[in-house]
């Protein structure tokens, strides 16, 4: 099994920690996406796992083998930078047989693996062009079919699509979704900024801050059932609504009431130490929707409308100082900027976060 493990992964630079002890338990074939804040760790993690980074303590391990010591090239990995880096003096052909030249592979077995990986990677028609004479995502694809044509055990990506532009970015996104079935037993590890990329790339996420893992699940898991504040505001765009509250009622149903005065009755269970302490009340802006009757959670007043065409971002003031909530209304609002207005949401919906930023578990 060519799974990576991470026992109590640690990094220091001198005297400044970055990694905490990141334990990590990655199966062969899976595919693992890190996020999480700019300076977090997920870079110096990845590149860990590659060998480019001494591991101050802890056991790195691939395919059952303590490799702490073990050189990049001798770890069965391969890596993609956001950087392509490619020979520009050399075709795509010779771009990507390079490392099997270096290694002294047979030219028979370096011609299937390059044509191999430019049919999955639909290089076949650029094989005798050079780089420049290609796009960026063309050319990210040549990085990518290089690093294939080594066989890796493990497949390491970087924010490989950040220097593309919009349009190219989602055709290569694509481009690597494909590559993951076609690969299935390739483990893939993959570090984003963006929410979309971790959404429809991973396996399973794994969020981190400041050095230490927030949270590992599946994405719709982590988008249902965010263990904490952190992770509900970093899952999810715009982010979630987070009201303070107070706990009014303990018990199976637990009442709260939310700043702005409303009582709120939820489906969400608490144990009686918690009467009268603080909470956090969480709401995504898809899951809000105009109410005219009085089944609403909160009124405000609409200060900012941004009509999308498909949707409708309601900014609306006077519940949290400073930090307008966001309803994200599908379609063409009919409504102007001072208007007042109610908001309700399913109440299966609602998140509930006690005073150290933990989530309440959902009946
Ligand atoms: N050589 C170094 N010396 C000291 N500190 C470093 C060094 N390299 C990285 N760091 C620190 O380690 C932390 C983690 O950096 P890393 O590049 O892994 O973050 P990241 O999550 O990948 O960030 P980004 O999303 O901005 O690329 C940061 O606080 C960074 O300043």
């Amino acid at each position: 099994m060519t799974g990576v493990v991470l026992k109590d992964i640690r990094k220091s630079y001198g005297s400044v920690n970055v990694l905490h002890g990141i334990d990590l338990d990655i199966k062969q074939g899976e595919f693992i996406v890190f996020v999480g804040p700019s300076g977090c760790g997920k870079s110096t993690l990845l590149r860990m796992i590659a060998g480019l980074e001494e591991i101050t303590s802890g056991d790195m391990i691939i395919d059952g083998r303590r490799v702490n010591e073990v050189p990049p090239s001798k770890r069965g990995i391969a890596m993609v930078f956001q950087s392509y880096a490619l020979y520009p003096h050399m075709t795509v052909y010779d771009n990507m047989a390079f490392g099997m030249r270096i290694a002294r592979e047979s030219k028979e077995e370096i011609d299937r693996r390059v044509r191999a990986a430019a049919e999955i990677l639909q290089l076949t028609q650029y094989l005798e062009r050079l780089p420049k004479a290609l796009s960026g995502g063309q050319r990210q694809r040549v990085a990518i079919g290089r690093a294939i044509c080594r066989n890796p055990k493990v497949f390491l990506f970087d924010e490989p699509l950040s220097n593309l532009d919009a349009a190219l970015r989602v055709a290569t996104r694509i481009e690597i979704a494909k590559l993951s079935d076609a690969m299935a037993d390739t483990t893939m590890i993959y570090v984003t900024h963006d929410q979309v990329e971790a959404m429809t790339l991973a396996d399973r996420i794994v969020v981190l801050s400041a050095g230490r893992i927030e949270q590992v699940g599946a994405p719709l898991e982590l988008y249902e059932r965010p263990a904490n504040l952190f992770v509900a505001r970093f899952i999810g765009s715009p982010a979630m609504n987070i009201i303070p509250a107070t706990v009014t009622k303990t018990g199976p149903k637990t009442e709260v009431k939310l700043a702005g005065g409303k009582l709120v009755s939820l489906d969400i269970a608490t144990d009686p130490n918690q009467q009268n302490k603080s909470a956090s009340f969480g709401v995504r802006p898809e899951d809000l929707r105009i109410e005219s009757g009085d089944d609403y959670l909160f009124e405000g007043e609409i200060s900012i409308i941004e009509a999308l065409g498909e949707v409708t971002l309601l900014y609306i003031e006077g519940l949290v100082a400073g930090e307008p909530i966001i309803a994200k209304i599908p379609g063409i609002v009919n409504a102007q900027r001072g208007n007042k207005m109610r908001f309700g949401a399913d109440h299966q919906k609602i998140h509930l976060f006690d005073g150290a930023g933990e989530s309440y578990e959902k009946n």
